[in-house]
């Protein structure tokens, strides 16, 4: 882990900090992060990339780098925006690594999931203008890395398909993705798509407002940096203020549910039963691989 979560910033050769230059003049910066890397150059927009082969799945040591990325950038006053997007193709994120909630000891399930909530704690809330350059496939934690965002674009690869498809895996999306879900298309798309586990190809993800717009794959860094400059076009101060308004509810339900919705996760994975349907989901990916 090349991030620290405190610290001087750091000038010197190889990997370098994100942070400011004496007399505070903003930087270029690079963090070579071992599973993602993360750029701030002199226009105050970092684009953050997943790296984590073979499908960017987020475990607990994905989860951490995360987190402690976003807080640096949230912490540096010269970073306005973030894109966040991925270096492998066709994979955006393969959503909470199943490894992670398998076999694995009570204190190990406790650690993890207080890892998931932390990182959504910090996008979900983030004083910056997120955007998810969304360039493949999105399933569940992946689709609420995306739905955390404050706009969503797509390439429009039919193959690429996001949601939460939790209940295909014999799983309950804890209620904090179900209001990040419904925040971004209501109620009624909500409770279809999360019942019924549904992945939706990404022109159907468009039409049911789970993306914002869908566009070339080659288009997708482009088209992600002319909106964060439509969004950071505004006064920083009067959209943090609207963004918090929009999201504190949702925000604050977790914070005051915490430890609560932590041993919910640890009773509920460290079931047999659930932990059976963890094993048959990942033979089945397996399987249809081979
Ligand atoms: C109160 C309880 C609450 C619990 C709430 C839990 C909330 C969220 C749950 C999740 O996020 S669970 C994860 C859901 N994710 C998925 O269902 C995606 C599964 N993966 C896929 O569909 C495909 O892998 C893909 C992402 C579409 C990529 O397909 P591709 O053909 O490119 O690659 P594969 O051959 O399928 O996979 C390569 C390799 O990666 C392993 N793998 C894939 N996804 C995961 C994962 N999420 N976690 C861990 N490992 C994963 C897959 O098994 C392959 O492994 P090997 O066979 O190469 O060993």
């Amino acid at each position: 882990m090349l991030l620290s979560g405190s610290g001087k910033p750091q000038f010197g050769e190889g990997n370098r900090e994100v942070g400011e230059a004496p007399l505070g003049r903003p930087v270029w910066a690079a963090v070579g992060g071992s599973l993602m890397s993360l750029c701030l150059p002199f226009t105050g927009v970092a684009t953050m990339k997943f790296k984590s082969p073979p499908v960017n799945s987020l475990s607990l040591e994905f989860l951490t780098e995360f987190s402690i990325s976003l807080e640096k950038l949230e912490n540096n006053r010269a970073c306005r925006g973030v894109i966040i997007t991925s270096t492998l193709p066709k994979i955006f994120s393969s959503g909470l690594d199943i490894t992670e909630m398998c076999g694995k000891s009570m204190e190990h399930y406790t650690e993890f999931w207080r890892a998931v909530q932390e990182m959504w704690l910090r996008l979900y809330g983030s004083n910056m203008v997120t955007v998810a350059a969304v360039n493949g496939s999105s399933p569940a934690g992946g689709c609420l890395v995306a739905m955390s965002c404050d706009y969503r674009i797509m390439a429009e690869n039919p193959k690429f398909s996001i949601g939460l498809n939790e209940a295909q895996l014999g799983i309950v999306a804890p209620f904090w993705f179900k209001d990040t879900f419904v925040n971004v298309v209501g109620h009624r798309i909500a409770e279809r798509s999360l019942q019924l586990g549904s992945l939706h190809p990404a022109p159907e993800a468009h039409k049911l407002g789970l993306v914002d717009e869908l566009v070339p794959e080659e288009k997708l860094m482009e088209r992600a940096a002319a909106v964060m400059a439509q969004w950071l076009a505004l006064p920083d101060h009067a959209r943090q203020l609207t963004k918090t308004m929009m999201r504190k509810a949702v925000l604050d339900r977790l914070v005051a549910h915490r430890e609560e919705d932590i041993k919910n996760f640890v009773t509920f994975v460290s079931k047999e039963s659930i932990q059976k349907s963890l094993r048959m989901y990942m033979e089945m990916l397996k399987k249809r691989k081979s």
